[in-house]
């Protein structure tokens, strides 16, 4: 149980902006179970009916997308007519709480002082796109270009998304065409909407499926997998909003939190489910889940989701599990970074797929002012302080901005947060020795301003939306410089400007040269300290574990290298002997032969 000063502070606001009185612990609900209409009976198992999202009228018949895939009913082909389906929701349409609804509610958090630019989806116009693999379809240029049905389209005005992201002006078409994807865009630039539109809009036009009946056993027609239960908590609640009166059903399922509750969830009906490895692989061997009728599945921070941590549990349920193999379902990854290693396993899940990079690594970064300080452990503290009040000093009556510090331990967090606190800086931890609970309590609580200093470990690396943050401090760097990038980009989100602040010293002289190398590229002032830390770096041959995934680009297809291997041309790209590749020169030097002559895959610009 927390006890410390920001709880409770948080606790109490957190009480008070509800009006209600009760301690949040008791009262409980998941978020996937919250906004449902207050009067909302206890969720009583339904009736148990696993072909119902599928039995209801959907889109009429034609040759659709899926057409070429085995196992799946024609669909209507791009362009077609849309009728009302009436699926997912069918029993209880008017039981669907509008996700909407608390939008407004957020609006109204006073951030005053904070930057908060409005999104400005201009400042990506002009990023270099490059996409690889056979006949890829043309990117468009508005949402009014792709036919996602009216329904759709009437949530993505409620979303206020005005025109599509690059990432999404390339994705959704070739989503939308049934080819398979890896894309690689960077943070805060909408990859969200541009895996969940493609599935929400080709469920939807979708003839219904003759779903197998099990006794309690589900059969969702959609997956989507991520790494984090907050993320996965995250999904559920865009793609809710993104599906909102389609017929569509999504449901959440990640540990910590009851697992009756979700299945009783899922009873209810679905056609979308998000879910973290974990708590599916629970599901599925407990036979409420079955993969059989999956058509999509999309993996969230897909390089997360193959690394050594979770790969295991991937191919357990994708490849020896019930799911239809790759070349019948449809398969999406997608991530702001794809390392070659990662992207080579990765395409073992995938058929004939199309590469898509979007911006340079993290190249959300132009909006991000990098800065990195030389900074011994011992002074860490004292060091944050001063950047906590000279923050504190610039806000609008003196308010803190929104600052998330990235330390490396569990424990250095909780110690952290309770030195801040004391010297009276309103703090709040996440991290994996949280209950539930108390992560959903501490997002809560610094989402919404209450406190306003989050400390974390990576578990709020990759992901996470939070609106409004305005700083990012690495007080300790990661060893991997991808999970800097990811880091960095939970500020300087759709549009909006950020700053990120790392402490340097000696334990971190194997990030030095990635990171000049990510500074340089997003136009960063590098300090003339740490250049020469790389450069000594570099003469050592050091720095092989953070080959970067790409050079200019926010990834680079990995199957363009085999090829360039087989021409004999690849070492340069490999950076030799393990070394880290790129430095500049030698990589971009690489990369024309990267363009040009391959007679194996398109190449286009944007
Ligand atoms: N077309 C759009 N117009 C306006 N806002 C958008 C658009 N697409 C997405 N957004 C908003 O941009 C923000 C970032 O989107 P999202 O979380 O999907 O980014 P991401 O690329 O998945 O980031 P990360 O790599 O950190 O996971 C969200 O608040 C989302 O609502």
């Amino acid at each position: 149980m927390r006890t410390s000063w920001a709880d409770s502070v948080a606790s109490e606001s957190s009480f008070a902006a509800n009006g209600d009185s009760r301690p949040a612990r008791s009262s409980y609900v998941p978020p996937h179970l919250r906004n449902r209409p207050s009067n909302s009976q206890p969720l009583a198992p339904a009736p148990v009916e696993p072909a119902r999202t599928a039995a209801g009228a959907r889109w009429g018949g034609g040759a659709g997308r899926d057409a070429g895939r085995p196992g799946f009913d024609g669909g209507r082909g791009i362009g077609g007519g849309w009728n009302s389906r009436t699926g997912g929701w069918d029993r209880g349409r008017e039981r669907e709480a509008n996700p909407f609804a608390n939008d407004d509610d957020a609006a109204e958090v006073d951030f005053d002082g904070q930057e908060n630019s409005g999104i400005n989806f201009d400042a990506y116009e002009d990023i270099p796109v490059e996409t690889s693999g056979d006949n890829v379809p043309a990117p468009v240029n508005t949402f009014a270009q792709i036919d996602l049905g009216e329904a759709l389209n009437e949530n993505i005005r409620r979303c206020k998304y005005v025109k599509p992201t690059p990432v999404q002006r390339h994705a959704i078409p070739i989503s939308l065409a049934g080819r398979d994807l890896m894309a690689c865009a960077q943070t805060g630039s909408g990859k969200t909407a541009a895996f969940c539109f493609p599935i929400i809009s080709g469920i939807m036009r979708a003839q219904p499926a003759h779903r197998q009946r099990g006794i309690r056993t589900v059969y969702p027609l959609a997956l989507i997998l991520s790494p984090t239960r907050e993320l996965s908590v995250q999904i559920h609640e865009e793609a809710r909003k993104f599906s909102y009166q389609t017929g569509v059903r999504v449901v959440v399922a990640y540990g910590g939190a009851p697992i009756n509750q979700q299945m009783r969830d899922l009873e209810r009906g679905v056609d979308i489910l998000v879910a973290t490895p974990g708590r599916l692989v629970d599901l599925l061997e407990r036979a409420r889940v079955s993969l059989q009728m999956i058509r999509y599945l999309a993996l969230d921070e897909a390089d997360r989701m193959l690394d050594m941590g979770f790969e295991p549990q991937i191919r357990r349920i994708v490849e020896q599990m019930d799911m239809p193999p790759r070349g019948v379902r449809q398969t999406m990854l997608f991530s702001a970074t794809f390392p070659r290693e990662i992207q080579r396993m990765a395409s073992d899940f995938l058929h004939n797929y199309i590469f898509l990079a979007v911006g340079r690594v993290g190249s959300s970064t132009d909006l991000i002012v990098q800065r990195v300080e030389f900074v011994l452990e011992s002074d860490k503290r004292s060091h944050l302080m001063d950047l906590l009040h000279a923050q504190r000093a610039n806000g609008v009556s003196g308010k803190q901005a929104l600052t998330l510090v990235f330390v490396e331990t569990k424990r250095g967090a909780d110690t952290l947060e309770h030195w801040l606190c004391l010297n009276g800086f309103p703090a709040i931890t996440i991290h994996g020795d949280r209950t539930q609970q108390e992560r959903e309590h501490a997002l809560r609580s610094f989402k919404s301003g209450a406190t306003p200093i989050l400390v974390a470990t990576d578990v709020a690396a990759r992901g996470l939306d939070i609106p409004h943050v305005a700083h990012v401090v690495n007080f300790d760097l990661p060893n991997d410089i991808d999970d800097y990038v990811h880091r960095i980009g939970r500020t300087g989100r759709a549009g909006k400007t950020g700053l990120a602040t790392a402490f340097f010293n000696e334990s971190n002289a194997s990030l030095a040269r990635p990171l000049v190398e990510l500074m340089q590229e997003a136009n960063q002032e590098v300090p003339a300290w740490l250049t020469r830390y790389a450069a000594a770096r570099a003469s050592y041959g050091g720095g092989g574990r953070n080959r970067r995934s790409g050079g200019r680009f926010g990834g680079r297809d990995f199957r363009k290298d085999k090829f360039c291997e087989w021409l004999g041309g690849g070492g340069e790209h490999h950076g030799g002997g393990g070394a880290y590749r790129g430095g500049g020169g030698a990589y971009r030097g690489a990369s024309s032969g990267y363009d040009g002559g391959n007679p194996c895959f398109t190449s286009a610009w944007d």
